[in-house]
């Protein structure tokens, strides 16, 4: 294997794709037994990494094919239980291929921590206060982490706030931490706590929440995609795909569906590398409802040639060092798979991982629907949960998808017909 693009790929034996894949990414016999060996995470490393351990639980790792991002090829980690979510990202990848692929940038790596503070007098004088001791407060935030510094982040920058609640005017202090290569929520949560007191001092308030939020606006990852209209079939096809992403523009129950299908492929990346699925899942969907109606993370519109043109942008929150990414055997892996060199490449990727996932999504949804090619991958499921393998289990994929009774029920009755 050459480059991300390869015909046929899923007809190979798990064992031959990971040949394919090491000759690719380079990883070594041992690395890749890491992934095909099960039981790649010892009890040992399970039990440090979160409480009352009593096993380890397996997903399929698989890699999502023809990825071009920035001009480099990418073979993409995905870790998942969803049929169809490979096979999908892989085949928006490769329409976006013929084109140059995705073009990805992004924000900076700036996280916010929140302090809440209660029961200031003057909320407005105590704001002012804030910003006139900003150099302290930056101080004492970057005394707690001198590794973060000298690599070139830590706290930079604060905004104050006054939120009006339930229970009166509060102040809020967003202290603005730049921290590079770590998702960074241990980082900017110390440093909270550390400024507290100080932060008291100035306003004459009670701080009560010091902790991170995950709406990391100063953190966003961004791509963008132009499909060729004869890559997707036509400009027909180009009309279709804009028409259903205006549904999800304009109404939330749609758009909550579209958003789906867009972390469809930002998760399996997410989970792949050790990140923090729920920081982004709650920073993605806080960000898609911030103009106050909860809409699409993605926007798809026609250039002056009719090509279809696709974006996306929202909160990248992930690290390269720090949470399960550096004790987690198969993240690691993951990662050198990527050869990424930053957390905000890997942000990059992310970003267009899950805005190929939305094409392929809503170009099925928009022209044959969803269930021919997610149920015929969906069958195999059904059809292994039914006792099948083998031959048996492709024959009775073959009849319950031409036959449109992709049902446990359905693959039982054909297991007992070919069974006699
Ligand atoms: C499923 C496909 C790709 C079939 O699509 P197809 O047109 O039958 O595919 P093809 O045979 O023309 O192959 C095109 C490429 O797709 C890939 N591909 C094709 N088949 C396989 C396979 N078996 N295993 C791995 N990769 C596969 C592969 O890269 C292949 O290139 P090739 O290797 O042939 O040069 C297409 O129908 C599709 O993209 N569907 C979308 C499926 C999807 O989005 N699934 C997610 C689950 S549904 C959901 O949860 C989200 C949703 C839908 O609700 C979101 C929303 O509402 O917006
Ligand atoms: N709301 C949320 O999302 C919350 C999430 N979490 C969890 O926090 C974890 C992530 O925390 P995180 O702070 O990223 O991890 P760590 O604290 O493990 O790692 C970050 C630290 O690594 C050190 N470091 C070394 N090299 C670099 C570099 N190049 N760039 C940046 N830092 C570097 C830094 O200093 P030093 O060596 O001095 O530490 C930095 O503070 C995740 O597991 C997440 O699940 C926790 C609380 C809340």
């Amino acid at each position: 294997m050459k480059t991300s693009s390869y015909s046929g790929f899923y007809k190979l034996s798990p064992e031959d794709r990971l040949k394919e894949v090491r000759e690719f990414t380079g990883i070594s016999e041992e690395e890749a037994e890491v992934i095909s060996v099960p039981g790649a995470l010892s009890m040992d490393k399970a039990d440090h990494m979160i409480e009352n351990v009593i096993g380890t639980y397996q997903y399929p790792f698989g890699v999502g094919l023809n990825f071009l991002i920035n001009g480099k090829d990418y073979l993409i980690p995905m870790v998942t239980e969803e049929p169809s979510v490979l096979a999908a990202a892989s085949n928006a990848a490769k329409m976006a291929r013929d084109n140059g692929g995705f073009f990805a940038s992004n924000s900076g790596s700036v996280m916010i921590a929140q302090v809440q503070v209660l029961d200031v007098p003057d909320p407005n004088g105590a704001k002012i206060r804030i910003y006139e001791n900003k150099d302290k407060i930056i101080q004492i935030c970057n005394e707690k982490d001198p590794v973060l510094v000298e690599h070139g982040g830590g706290m930079q920058d604060l905004d104050v706030r006054i939120i009006d609640s339930i229970i009166g005017k509060m102040v809020v202090v967003h202290l603005k931490v730049n921290t590079l290569d770590a998702m960074g929520a241990n980082a900017v949560n110390t440093m909270a706590e550390a400024v507290a007191p100080y932060i008291e001092e100035l306003t004459g308030g009670t701080v009560y929440l010091r902790i991170l939020s995950n709406l990391a606006i100063h953190r966003l990852a961004r791509s963008r995609v132009t499909v060729k209209k004869e890559s997707l079939g036509g400009a027909e096809v180009v009309d279709k795909i804009i028409k259903a992403y205006a549904f999800a523009a304009a109404d939330p129950f749609r758009a909550a569906t579209h958003n789906k299908g867009i972390m469809n492929g930002i998760i399996p990346v997410v989970i792949a590398t050790g990140n923090d699925t729920r920081a982004i899942e709650s920073g993605a969907h806080a960000y898609a409802a911030r103009s106050g109606q909860y809409t699409s993370l993605t926007t798809w519109e026609k250039n002056a040639e009719g090509d279809l043109v696709g974006t996306i942008e929202l909160p990248m929150a992930v690290g390269l060092v720090g949470g399960a990414t550096k004790i987690h055997p198969a993240a690691q892996i993951a990662v050198k798979m990527l050869g990424v060199k930053s957390a905000s490449e890997l942000g990059e990727i992310i970003a267009s991982v899950g805005l190929a996932q939305n094409l392929a999504a809503i170009k099925a949804l928009a022209t044959e629907g969803i269930q021919r090619g997610h149920m015929s991958l969906h069958a195999r499921n059904i059809a292994s949960v039914a006792g099948a393998k083998g031959d048996v289990l492709e024959k009775i994929v073959d009849r319950m998808v031409k036959e449109k009774k992709v049902r446990l029920e359905y693959a039982q009755e054909l297991m007992k017909e070919y069974s006699k």
